[in-house]
């Protein structure tokens, strides 16, 4: 177990769906979609989390509220016909729009993300989390958000806010990109900063997904790039790489199957 607890208890709010592992065999895949017809798609491969998200408008811009809705219901029948139902995720958007929709997430859902752009000093972030937090129904974990290319996003960086999130007893934190121009969160970070980061992310118990124009070689290098198994990241999350031409295109079969392979085949790296 890694050795400093977080520094907040975890609200009942923040209660995990699933328990979060302490160390995983297979990281988890999120895979983000923007509608039933991709959701459907995604989950003939085996995606642990399917992630609401309209690509065409920016890095976390939420899809309608029906859109929600209709993956709320679905669930509940991809779970009785005995299909391994993936868990979903509401993208906010950033900071203000994030506050106004939290209240519409259906209880269905497992988490929600918000987006800190704008955010520049700690009470700013803070009271964004806790804005969205008073109003977002009690099942749904907030999952923290942190930006590779902070200063793109005008916030802090991403250390600062893994900092924050574990004070503030978040248990999960995503890493993303702000601007979706093909730069990746590695080539944004380095090794050596990514590195760093998924070392305090197991310090400070904190889950972490790794986002931002994340390709297949990526997560197949991972262990290079990362050598200690227990400082990988828990999830890889992907758009763009899974499309067919760029992230505002269509899921693709063919890389879906790719990534599901790549993937299977990194159970084992991580010994509980
Ligand atoms: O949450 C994950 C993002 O949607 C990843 O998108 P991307 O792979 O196109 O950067």
């Amino acid at each position: 177990m890694p050795p400093n607890a977080p520094l907040n208890a975890p609200s009942s709010r923040l209660r995990d769906p699933v328990k979060t592992p302490p160390a995983i065999a297979k990281p988890q895949w999120l895979v983000s979609v923007r509608d039933l017809v991709e959701a459907t798609r995604a989950v003939e491969f085996d995606v642990d989390i399917l992630d609401l998200k309209e690509p065409d408008r920016g890095a976390l811009a939420p899809v309608g509220v029906q859109i929600w809705q209709q993956l709320a219901r679905q669930t509940a029948c991809w779970s009785t016909a005995g299909k391994d139902a993936p868990m979903l995720s509401a993208a906010l958007g950033e900071s203000d729009q994030a506050v106004g929709l939290a209240d519409q997430v259906p209880p269905q859902f497992a988490f929600a993300k918000a987006g800190p752009s704008g955010c520049n000093k700690p009470d700013q972030i803070r009271g964004m989390w806790e804005a969205v937090e008073k109003r977002i129904p009690d099942p749904v974990e907030l999952v923290a958000v942190a930006y590779a290319d902070h200063r793109s996003a005008d916030c802090l960086p991403a250390e600062a806010i893994l900092d924050l999130a574990a004070r503030h007893g978040f248990r999960r934190i995503l890493l993303d990109t702000f601007e979706k121009n093909g730069r990746s969160s590695i080539d944004l970070m380095t090794a050596q900063r990514l590195s760093n980061f998924g070392r305090q992310a197991y310090r400070r118990q904190l889950w972490w997904s790794l986002a931002g124009s994340i390709t297949l070689g990526h997560v197949s290098g991972i262990a290079e790039l990362i050598p200690p198994p227990e400082f990988r990241p828990n999830c890889f999350a992907v758009r763009g790489a899974v499309c067919d031409g760029d992230r505002t295109g269509t899921l693709s079969p063919d890389k879906m199957r790719q990534w599901m392979r790549v993937l299977g085949e990194c159970a084992g790296d991580v010994q509980p």
